[in-house]
């Protein structure tokens, strides 16, 4: 079991983690998703001992990463497949990793097998493709035969053979009773693999639920309604008839009608009434992408200028209709509808201290709103700039703490914890040559 407890993680006057409490349970395939920058891999991070949290704490059974006994043997991460000395064969490369943490040689030839890799043992890893990595990745974390696994974007840059492999590896591991936490930006790909999902957005809990519950949280289910083609007048007649019924109709591109708020032998009647025969009445339940774009429209850090999804963060005024089709651009900025007990309003994310520490929206993710410490404040009511976390991106093997701060830590800010162990007692590969500075300018790297 992973447990973190009000994690809270500042780079300079950058939150990015920020009052984290969730567990991730044995058992299960755990989700972990949320937008760019939104704080997954610092968390990782922090999970494995690699980042210090400002304050708050995680855990893995019981202990703090580093006080975790033979903790290679018991946790397993691919955070960076990159992190690779490119010279060493794939065997080799394995085979330090095994020697630093006391495993038997032969455990890198069967994990080679598992991950399919046999065939170019001896070959340097230089000049693997980035789906041969993320195998490589996968093998380093399966080496200690650990019962904690971690995987950021494990899926990443694998073909649709090996995503399916990672699917039921990460199913299986999991029905063994180890317990499996995974990022993933493919939506799809986690609705078939994870069964629990924590969902993060600024650093902040948005869900911490069962797939299942979280699109049900997160849409409604609608009806999709067919008119004949042929007769454009009846679909005009039914959608006036469902909605004076009370009923929200939004058309699709195809012609068929989305219809929520009316229970389906409802419309079924007022089509008889209205004397429109229909050709499609059918139940839908929205994917698990549209739940989750819903719910972390608010929660975007980088968008483009051209992404028609930003108005679902605009509640629609009193009589606008929604954005109608665009011929081949699909149905603009139109998402499942959202939970009938949130007013009908799409998901934002909280602004004010009141709002995040246990307003209407906050409350209604449970878990979401966890108790500030006396006198916390929201670091996203002055937001810094998103140039203050440009520095760095992805997973670093070594602590970032050290790294120099544009703002000292706030005066309730508990001291940083004493220095870190050597990057190789980290889960993940070490690289050859030396880390880059997160500081440093990109150029000058
Ligand atoms: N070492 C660092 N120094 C400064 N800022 C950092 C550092 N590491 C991460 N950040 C910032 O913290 C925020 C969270 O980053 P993080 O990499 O954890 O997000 P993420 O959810 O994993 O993103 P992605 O999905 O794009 O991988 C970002 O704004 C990032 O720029």
């Amino acid at each position: 079991m992973i447990e973190a407890a009000g994690l809270t993680k500042r780079y300079g006057n950058k939150t990015a983690v920020y009052n984290l409490s969730f567990r991730v349970r044995p058992g299960a395939v755990t989700g972990f998703l949320g937008p760019n920058g939104s704080g997954k891999s610092t968390t990782m991070r922090m999970i494995l001992g690699l980042d210090n949290p400002t304050s708050g704490s995680v855990t893995i059974g019981g202990y703090p990463y580093r006080k975790l006994p033979n903790a290679p043997r018991q946790v397993g991460a691919l955070l960076d497949a990159k992190a690779v000395h490119g010279g060493r064969s794939a065997r080799n490369h394995l085979l330090s990793l095994a020697q630093l943490s006391g495993i038997p040689a032969r455990r890198v030839d069967e994990v080679l097998g598992v991950v399919g890799l046999q065939d170019v043992a001896r070959k340097r890893s230089m000049g693997f493709s980035l789906g041969m990595g993320q195998r490589l990745g996968i093998a380093a974390a399966l080496l200690g035969d650990p019962q904690v696994l971690l995987f950021d974007e494990p899926v990443n840059g694998l073909d649709p053979e090996g995503i399916l492999w990672v699917r039921n590896l990460m199913k299986a591991l999991a029905a063994e009773g180890r317990t499996v936490f995974v990022s993933s930006h493919l939506m799809s790909e986690m609705a078939l693999t994870a069964d629990h999902l924590i969902v993060i957005g600024r650093g902040q809990l948005l869900a911490d639920m069962s797939v299942q519950e979280f699109i049900s949280a997160n849409s409604a289910d609608f009806a999709r309604v067919r008119t004949p083609d042929t007769e454009p007048h009846l679909r005009e007649k039914l959608t006036t008839a469902l909605t004076e019924a009370g009923g929200h109709v939004l058309p699709e591109q195809d012609g068929a009608l989305r219809v929520t708020g009316l229970p389906l032998p409802r419309i079924s009647d007022l089509a008889h009434e209205a004397d429109v025969r229909l050709w499609e009445l059918s139940p839908h339940q929205a994917s698990l992408e549209e739940a989750y774009m819903r719910m972390t429209q608010g929660a975007v850090d980088y968008r483009s200028t051209i992404d028609q999804k930003a108005g679902l963060q605009q509640p629609l005024p009193p009589g606008a209709q929604p954005p109608v089709p665009v011929a081949g651009q699909g149905q603009p900025g139109w998402y499942a509808p959202p939970p009938p007990q949130q007013g009908g309003q799409p998901f934002t994310m909280p602004t004010t201290p009141a709002e995040l520490h246990g307003g209407a929206q906050a409350g209604a993710y449970g878990t979401a709103a966890t108790a500030p410490a006396p006198g916390a404040q929201s670091p996203y009511a002055p937001q810094p700039t998103q140039a203050d976390g440009q520095a760095s991106h992805g997973p670093a093997p070594v602590p970032q703490d050290q790294a120099p701060t544009a703002a000292p830590p706030a005066p309730s800010t508990p001291p940083a914890p004493a220095t870190p162990p050597a990057p190789q007692q980290a889960p993940t590969p070490a690289p050859a040559s030396a880390p880059a500075d997160p500081t440093e300018p990109e150029d000058a790297r």
